[in-house]
């Protein structure tokens, strides 16, 4: 192992991270806060504003898989569709196997210039996350209970408030709804087999009400829906930490555009159509676990420098003032303040490494 790998992998590195990511996060909910007085008087700036606010928090998640893990996602898809990428809105439509399967939607997000308006359906716990979850109610995200009846009139007035979306955005659908176990994955093909449903061997059985309510509410507003099947390399099990300790992991991603004028307006023959796309998913995963890859052409759109600006930015700011408290500490001659802090440090570092 290098040096710098070894460095990746250590306590103090972590912390530095993770301080600069906390911070700049309460930073960034508090610029937040700020825009609100803005938002009746002028909303589209302010939704415009909060979009940089997060792309800012955002793509230093970005930086850590891009540059500090140094993954690169291969995207298979079709060369006349990738020039929209970024160019329109979508619904984004992914499978839910990967711990670090959202970061690998979001490096796609920065690539194509989609990061800071990127929205999700999410379950509604996530909005309680201190410094991400506060940051996405000001961008507007989608939050779901999970009970259709309590969900129903706030989930169709959050899809129609995107419709004057001031900047091109991709709304994130899992439509399995949580992720794949296989104990979610035995249940689900009960559900299956009791509806004459054939059989999927990668995927939980999709959840339709969702997907039909945001395509007959994005119609006009989204151009296409983007089917997303993600999987990694050489059996990988790619994790946050992973991610943290620099592991560099092989996923691959393929993409089929499909407009938005192709899919059914009917709930019944939409959710329909939306089991067959999941059982052609589930084909070409079947062929990737056979062959190692999935159809079309192959490209890794560049990596932008911006991320890792950003980033870079955020950790000089903020540990300016870090030093100067360590100086201030050794200055202060306390001899137990010091042991203190080391001895804080030490069982953060021993117990981090457990
Ligand atoms: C080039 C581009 C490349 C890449 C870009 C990729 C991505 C980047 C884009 C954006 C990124 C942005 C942000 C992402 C960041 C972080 C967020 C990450 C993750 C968040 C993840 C989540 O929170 S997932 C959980 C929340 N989401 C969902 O639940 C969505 C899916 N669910 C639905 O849509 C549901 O329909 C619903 C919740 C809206 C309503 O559900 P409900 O159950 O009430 O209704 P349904 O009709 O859908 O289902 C009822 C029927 O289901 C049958 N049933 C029962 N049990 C099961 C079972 N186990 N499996 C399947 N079906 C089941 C039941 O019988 C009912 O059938 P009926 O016939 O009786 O109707
Ligand atoms: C630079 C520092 C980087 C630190 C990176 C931290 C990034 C944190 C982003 C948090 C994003 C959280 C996304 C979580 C995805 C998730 O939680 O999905 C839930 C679904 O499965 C459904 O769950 P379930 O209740 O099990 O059905």
């Amino acid at each position: 192992m290098g040096l710098v790998q070894w460095l990746k992998g250590q306590f103090l590195c972590h912390l530095v991270i993770c301080y600069g990511f906390f911070v700049s996060g309460l930073l960034i909910n508090l610029l937040q806060i700020c825009t609100l007085p803005l938002w009746p008087i002028n909303k589209q700036l302010a939704r415009r504003i909060n979009c940089k606010l997060g792309y800012s928090l955002t793509s230093q998640s970005v930086a850590l898989l891009e540059w500090w893990s140094g993954t690169e996602v291969t995207l298979y898809t079709d060369p006349e569709n990738y020039q929209l990428y970024g160019k329109e809105n979508a619904i984004v439509v992914l499978n839910h196997n990967f711990e670090i399967d959202f970061l690998c939607g979001w490096t796609f997000c920065e690539r194509f210039g989609v990061l800071g308006a990127s929205k999700c359906l999410a379950k509604k716990e996530l909005s309680y996350l201190p410094v991400i979850g506060w940051m996405w109610y000001f961008l507007e995200m989608v939050f779901i209970k999970r009970k259709w009846e309590e969900d129903k009139s706030n989930f169709v007035q959050s899809l129609q408030n995107l419709r004057d979306y001031p900047e091109n955005f991709w709304f994130l659908l899992h439509c399995e709804g949580t992720r794949f176990t296989e104990e979610k994955h035995r249940v689900s093909m009960e559900v299956a087999e009791k509806k004459s449903l054939p059989k999927l061997k990668h995927h939980l059985l999709p959840r339709t009400k969702g997907f039909w309510v945001a395509v007959q509410n994005l119609r006009g507003t989204v151009a296409a829906v983007y089917c997303c099947t993600l999987n990694f390399r050489n059996n990988e099990t790619p994790t946050l930490w992973g991610v943290l300790n620099g592991e560099k992991y092989h996923p691959d991603l393929y993409v089929r555009r499909i407009p938005l004028e192709s899919i059914p307006e009917d709930e019944a023959e939409c959710s329909a159509w939306l089991h067959k796309l999941y059982q052609e998913k589930d084909k070409f995963q079947e062929d990737y676990s056979q062959t190692g890859c999935f159809p079309g052409p192959k490209v890794t759109p560049p990596r932008r420098p911006w991320a890792l600006i950003n980033w870079l930015g955020w950790t000089c700011l903020l540990l300016y003032p870090l030093c100067l408290l360590l100086v201030q500490l050794v200055n202060s001659g306390s001899i137990l303040t010091i042991m203190a802090t080391v001895a804080f440090c030490a069982a953060g570092g021993c117990y981090w490494n457990i």
